[in-house]
């Protein structure tokens, strides 16, 4: 189980160049063994090309240090908060994707404008409010996932699988490793759709919410709707 998660979550992290989603060593991606209570992540400051499997690094929920000889990703307190506070996610990935990252400097969410955002999305990919002093020089990266757990309270998290952490870069999560890079790939796209979006229209609205549902709920189940738990 724990070998076959390490090597989902390498297989993982190797997409995310293959997508051009990463440029050096930023992002990662994790996924986690809820039976076990383990959580298998990208080692820190470690080149793509440059992994094998065996560097995953396993952590528990506290954030020790279970298997691996190497250090785990810097952003191993926000993956874990995420995993704790979101029961029904099975895989995390944090990106500086170009768009959506460019979105997130901005402290705007991405609102629905089309279709191929539906699919994916309930409803506007939130961005999370800006950190305090307090928080930017406390435990930075718990504070990233707290101020995500906030932006998501009373909203289910695979009806809306990412977030744009402010003048940071999205977290985005899935079922799984693999669901988490799609997704990824997803809020990419839908972030460089909607910047060209506002290019040719400014003032373009959201769209209509009963084409958003039908999208949304195609793919997702009648229960789906914005902001229900
Ligand atoms: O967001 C950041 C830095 O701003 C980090 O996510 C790095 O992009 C990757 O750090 P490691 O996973 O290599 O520690």
């Amino acid at each position: 189980m724990l070998q076959q998660l390490k090597e989902t979550v390498f297989k993982a992290n190797l997409a995310l160049p293959k997508y051009q989603l990463v440029t050096f060593t930023w992002g990662n991606v994790s996924g986690i063994d809820r039976e076990n209570g383990l959580v298998v992540i990208k080692p820190s400051g470690v080149e793509y090309f440059e992994m094998k499997s065996k560097d995953m690094v396993v952590v528990d929920l506290d954030g020790n240090v279970v298997d691996g000889e190497l250090k785990p990703s810097s952003d191993t307190p926000t993956h874990l908060a995420l995993y704790k506070a979101f029961e029904n996610i099975g895989g995390i990935v944090h990106t500086h994707s170009a768009w959506a990252t460019s979105w997130a400097q901005t402290g705007q969410g991405i609102p629905a404008y089309g279709t191929t955002h539906a699919d994916y999305f309930q409803g506007e990919i939130p961005c999370t409010r800006p950190m305090t002093e307090k928080e930017i020089n406390g435990d930075y990266e718990l504070e990233t996932g707290n101020v995500i757990i906030e932006a998501f309270e009373n909203m289910n998290p695979l009806h809306t699988p990412g977030v744009l952490v402010n003048s940071h870069a999205p977290f985005v999560w899935g079922t799984d490793p693999m669901n988490a890079v799609h997704n990824a790939v997803v809020i990419e796209e839908v972030a460089k759709m909607a910047a060209k979006t506002r290019s040719i229209k400014a003032d373009t609205p959201p769209m209509d919410q009963t084409l958003l549902d039908r999208h949304f709920n195609r793919k997702h189940g009648k229960d789906a709707y914005y902001g229900q738990k």
